[in-house]
């Protein structure tokens, strides 16, 4: 598994401070962030690819400085963002898929070949052809994440990829994260989500206050919002 690395880190935004001394090691396959909005999980995640780079402290991922090598950074993590409809670069379903491969060396048939596979994979091979906007809020963000696998990063950062979904469309996403070889840290609020992974981090003001199971991680966290 890749190794993301967190050494002393804070964070400020101006004058406002939204990270303060963050530890931490994850090298577990299934990483949840949990924590009250504005608690600072949407920095953190973006921090793993470089988006964000900390004010103090350095995050490594397998030896690499986020702040220093950010092109190889973001070939290594791929980054899911809340909402799908910002990242449909394309007219068509294929196309917006094709497009995350122009940086490659394959060949076009390679790529079409590509495309084809993580489109029947992610259930969207009926649309291959389709209008990439048309699509229901669902696809669109099966096509988000279609269009970061297919180019295989070995770490994939998804900050509330469900919070457009209904419920079967949250475990669509979510058991399809369940069944990916990468490493994935998933920024969430739907807590039932994260049963049985194997950590989850809970963010309080900036704060890492739990860390550990998702069972007791989580308890804590309903404790710590009084659910
Ligand atoms: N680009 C930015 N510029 C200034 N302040 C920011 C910026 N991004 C986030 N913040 C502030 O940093 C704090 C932490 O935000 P962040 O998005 O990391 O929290 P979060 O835990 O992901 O919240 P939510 O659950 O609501 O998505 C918030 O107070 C937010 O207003």
């Amino acid at each position: 598994m890749p190794h993301i690395e967190f050494r002393g880190v804070s964070h400020a935004y101006g004058e406002r401070r939204v990270l303060e001394g963050i530890d931490l090691e994850l090298t577990q396959q299934r990483i949840g962030v949990v924590g009250a909005n504005g608690s600072g999980k949407s920095t953190l995640a973006r921090m793993v690819n470089g988006l964000v780079v900390p004010t103090d402290g350095t995050v490594l991922v397998d030896g690499l400085d986020t702040g220093k090598q950010g092109a190889a950074i973001r070939r290594r993590v791929g980054f899911v963002f809340p909402d799908p409809e910002a990242q449909i670069v394309m007219p068509t379903v294929a196309e917006d898929v094709e497009f995350s491969l122009r940086r490659t060396d394959l060949t076009q048939p390679q790529k079409s070949e590509r495309v084809r596979e993580v489109l029947e994979r992610f259930s969207l091979g009926d649309h291959h052809d389709h209008p990439a906007h048309q699509l229901s809020s669902g696809q669109k963000q099966l096509l988000a994440l279609a269009s970061i696998l297919v180019t295989e990063p070995a770490i994939l950062v998804c900050d509330e990829p469900t919070t457009l979904l209904d419920l079967r469309h949250s475990r669509k996403v979510t058991q399809l994260l369940e069944s990916l070889d990468q490493q994935v840290l998933l920024v969430t609020h739907h807590l039932d989500l994260l049963a049985g992974w194997e950590r989850v981090v809970v963010i309080d003001e900036g704060r890492v206050v739990a860390d550990g199971a998702a069972a007791e991680a989580i308890s804590f966290y309903r404790r710590l919002m009084g659910a």
